[in-house]
């Protein structure tokens, strides 16, 4: 197998430092990770990360499983702090930023979040409750604008019809798109988004694929993170990748640059084959 480049990210705002070298001003990125390790007992989850993000750009990290995406999206979601590294999202240093305060400016999907909404909960109320930070639990005095952007939100996701539903009663793929709905409550200035097509069927996964390309395209869509296993989930207006491989980062880039067979094999540990179908990516083990 030949080298594998590490396509530096893009960067923020350069500045000529006093010494005159350029200096990236982090707080103008919407991610901003130097050199962060996350380590759990004897194991490193993540290491030694580099990793900008800015406003207009559509991430999707790749990899096999237990390469660490969900630990990376967990720190993008300010729900973890790194053990070493420093971490700016939004312009805010984690560590001296209130995280409550942030957290609301960013939209999260994730099937830990899906595991932790009542199966009771009414569709509506899951996706308007995001405005006030809760899950499960119903408040009289929620405004009427709320509920009429959460309806139009179902409506913009396919599920409007599911309004009164109970959230249990609903299919994978419904929920998944009711999270995503939930995700965008708040208007948030960044979008994750944990394997959001993880179980659904093949006509579920191309319907959720097109509805995410619609909103990568949308230029007043929030900045979006979509962690994947699978190429073939990759929504066409996604402009960058990351690669991720036992905690490390394999490439990054432009998805155009970084998507490779070549990297895609050093990130699966397998001599992969990747075709490209106009703006579709599929891959298969080479015979
Ligand atoms: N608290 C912990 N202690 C020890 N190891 C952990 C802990 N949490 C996660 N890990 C390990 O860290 C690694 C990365 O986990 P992570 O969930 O980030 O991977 P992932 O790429 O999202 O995996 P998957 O695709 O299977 O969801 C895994 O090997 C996991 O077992």
């Amino acid at each position: 197998m030949g080298a594998v480049t590490d396509h530096g990210a893009t960067q923020g705002t350069v500045r000529q430092g006093s010494d005159g070298r350029h200096e990236v001003d982090v707080t103008d990125l919407v991610v901003h990770l130097a050199d962060i390790n996350v380590r759990r007992g004897t194991n490193l989850l993540l290491k030694s990360v580099d990793w900008s993000v800015e406003l207009d750009e559509r991430w999707v990290i790749l990899g096999p499983n237990g390469a660490g995406k969900t630990t990376l999206l967990q720190i993008a979601g300010a729900e973890l702090h790194p053990t070493s590294g420093t971490v700016h999202l939004l312009g805010d240093r984690l560590g001296r930023v209130d995280v409550f305060e942030l957290r609301p400016r960013i939209g999260l999907c994730s099937a830990a979040l899906a595991n932790r909404v009542p199966s009771q909960e009414k569709v509506s109320d899951v996706v308007v409750s995001a405005g006030y930070a809760v899950l499960g639990r119903w408040r009289e005095n929620y405004d009427q604008l709320d509920t009429g952007r959460a309806a139009d939100l179902l409506k913009s996701m396919g599920v409007g019809h599911l309004a009164d539903r109970m959230f249990g009663t609903l299919s994978e793929g419904e929920r998944k798109r009711v999270l995503i709905a939930r995700a965008l409550m708040t208007d948030p200035e960044m979008l994750l988004l944990d394997e959001p097509a993880a179980g659904l069927d093949l006509g579920g996964r191309e319907d959720l694929v097109a509805r995410l390309s619609e909103l990568a395209l949308d230029p007043d869509a929030p900045t979006t993170i979509l962690v994947t296993h699978h190429v073939e989930e990759i929504p066409p207006g996604f402009t960058h990748a990351l690669l991720l491989r036992d905690g490390g980062v394999v490439a990054q880039g432009l998805l155009d640059d970084v998507l490779t067979a070549e990297n895609l094999s050093a990130t699966f540990g397998q001599d992969l084959e990747l075709q490209r179908a106009g703006d579709r990516f599929f891959a298969r083990r080479r015979t």
